[in-house]
């Protein structure tokens, strides 16, 4: 999407051909830093420590990695090596491992010789592959909001949690991207966005991209969703997700769950957006099933801002001596969600469905 007016996406191979060049979106969105990555364990860095993030945008990151790792050591050994090195650095978000397994499973045939542009160039595929599947989740979900603009003369009012814009992604977002489609649509729309605690994605990145797009928005405390779908000013609730179980339960940052609950409370519809990439049939019970990452306490104890300087400075919120606990994920479950916004159209949380629009 635009930055500075100009098209922009999060993740781009050098012209070199020898390193990936991505946003480090840490410092957004006072800073817009973009980094290059020239191997794997810069990569692994870069996803584990969160300078890129999302569930497809750690996909196609890890995807570079792994070529970029071929371009260094195409054996069978690196290579399984690579794809088990790229998996761990975040459990949750299935498209890590999607996305490396897809290129492994191209790649193990080959002779190691032709392994490097292979998977460079399989990289380069899941990138647009990408972003062409968040344009058609907008295009599937603008007539969610059509539907309500219909009723409140061209007002829309959607909520949204973390960030599921396209800086989660290589374009256009996934929950943002039925936004972005009815902003072309000529609808009004205004999105509240939950700043979301800890790491506050939804203040610094989704705020920032918004803003960047000219799309009204409102930044709130994560507490507030709940009292603005009380007094009906939230018309539905779209989210991203980094995991979604055959039965639909739905895996996103901590807090979602809450949201849901508020929404199903107030009679407010609430959305995930859904690549079928982020679909894991494998998995039934997401309480049960999925893992959950647990990240540093010290995101949760620190913060960090833009001083009256200007200066990106870090502050402690918590006493000296209290405990912090960070799980970056709930599961909510399939009952709560009235459906899945993907690249194939709108869908119940029902396995058969699901089974059905991901063949
Ligand atoms: C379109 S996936 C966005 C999804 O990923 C975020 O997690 P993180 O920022 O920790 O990578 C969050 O759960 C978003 O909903």
């Amino acid at each position: 999407m635009k930055v500075d007016g100009q098209p922009r996406r999060t993740i781009w191979p050098a012209e070199s051909g020898r390193a990936v060049q991505v946003i480090d979106q840490r410092w957004l969105p006072h800073r817009l830093d973009i980094v290059s990555l020239d191997d794997l364990a810069g990569v692994v860095t870069a996803i584990r420590d969160m300078w890129v993030r999302g569930a497809p945008l750690i996909g196609v990151s890890a995807a570079y990695g792994l070529a970029l790792q071929m371009q260094r050591d195409a054996s069978d050994a690196a290579l399984t090596a690579a794809v088990e090195t790229l998996v761990s650095a975040r459990p949750t978000a299935v498209n890590l491992a999607w996305a490396v397994r897809r290129l492994q499973r191209v790649l193990q045939p080959l002779p190691p010789a032709e392994r490097p542009a292979k998977a460079w160039a399989l990289a380069g595929e899941l990138a647009d592959e990408d972003a062409a599947v968040n344009e058609a989740i907008g295009r599937h979900g603008l007539p969610l909001l059509q539907d309500v603009a219909a009723r409140r003369g061209g007002r829309v009012d959607v909520l949204t949690h973390c960030n599921a814009g396209w800086l989660a992604t290589v374009d256009w977002g996934t929950a943002l991207s039925p936004i972005y489609h009815a902003q072309a649509a000529g609808l009004d729309v205004h999105v509240w966005v939950d700043e979301t605690r800890p790491r506050n994605q939804g203040a610094s990145l989704t705020a920032w991209e918004l803003g960047q797009q000219g799309v009204a928005h409102t930044v709130i405390a994560d507490n507030a969703g709940g009292h603005l779908m009380q007094q009906g000013r939230v018309d539905l609730v779209i989210v991203g997700c980094d995991r979604v179980t055959a039965r639909g339960d739905v895996c996103n940052k901590i807090g979602t769950y809450l949201k849901a609950l508020a929404a199903r409370d107030n009679g407010v519809p609430f959305y995930a957006a859904m690549p079928l990439s982020t679909l894991d049939l494998s998995l039934d019970d997401g309480l049960v099933d999925i893992p959950i990452e647990e990240r540093s306490a010290r995101e949760v104890s620190h913060l960090t801002g833009r001083d009256a300087e200007g200066r990106l400075v870090e502050v402690q919120l918590l006493p000296d001596g209290s405990a912090a606990a960070n799980p970056a994920f709930d599961v909510t479950p399939a009952r709560l969600v009235t459906g899945l916004i993907t690249e194939r159209g709108v869908v119940p949380t029902e396995e058969r469905a699901l089974r059905a629009i991901a063949a």
